[in-house]
């Protein structure tokens, strides 16, 4: 039978990267949906802003929502200090077991606790399971429809603290319109707009950075 998109993905990174690598990991990836099979990964242009808020924030802990094949984890784990630790949530089983590879080959698996369910059902449960009081930077990746109740819940599992940062993908493409009108109207967030494009295209997209103030 056919093999899928992320199995493609990560036979492009066995193939072209080195082993305990992180930045040719990215690189493999991304020269593979460029020019052979766009993938939904967060990619290389809105990746750099991606890493100038991990860098700025410098988290001991990050809360990832919709890992995918592990681009974006990746790109996230290279840049945390020695003992942060970086939760990501995928939903679908399949898509887990490549990320949890692509982690591995870039020998980040130490940084990362990679955890499969619905961000529904998980996020109530991350204090008590992980040992997680708050958050200090949580990607937004998963589907758009779930980025306001899942942000509603955060802060009602006493999830984010003041200072607390959010950054959301795709807010224009495919969009959270939603999302975007409670952050940029609620007194609890400062909130800001990154633009740049869909990944591996000249459509526009940006990602939306948002400061919980408590
Ligand atoms: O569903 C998505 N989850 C997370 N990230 C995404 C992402 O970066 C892009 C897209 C996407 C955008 C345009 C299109 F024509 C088809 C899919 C979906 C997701
Ligand atoms: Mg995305």
């Amino acid at each position: 039978t056919r093999s899928t998109r992320p199995q493609r993905l990560l036979g492009a990174v066995q193939k072209n990267a080195t082993r305990g690598d992180p930045g040719s990991v990215i690189q493999a990836i991304d020269h593979y949906c460029r020019n052979k099979e766009w993938a939904m990964n967060v990619g290389d242009e809105k990746g750099c802003i991606l890493d100038s808020v991990v860098s700025e924030v410098n988290p001991a802990t990050v809360l990832e929502l919709g890992t995918y094949c592990g681009y974006s984890t990746v790109r996230i784990a290279r840049l945390l200090p020695p003992h942060a630790k970086l939760i990501t949530l995928e939903f679908n089983p399949a898509v887990a077991a490549i990320a949890r590879q692509v982690i591995a080959w870039a020998g980040l698996e130490d940084k990362v606790q990679l955890v499969e369910g619905a961000s529904g059902d998980f996020i109530p449960r991350i204090k008590e399971q992980f040992g997680v009081k708050t958050f200090d930077l949580v990607f937004l990746d998963h589907w758009k429809e779930y980025y306001l109740p899942d942000t509603k819940l955060m802060e009602e599992c006493g999830l984010l603290r003041k200072g607390s940062v959010l950054l959301a993908d795709n807010v224009v493409c495919p969009g959270a319109p939603d999302y975007l009108e409670y952050v940029r109207s609620s007194p609890r967030y400062e909130s800001r707009y990154f633009k740049s494009h869909l990944e591996y295209t000249k459509v526009e997209d940006g990602l939306e950075k948002s400061v919980f103030l408590g």
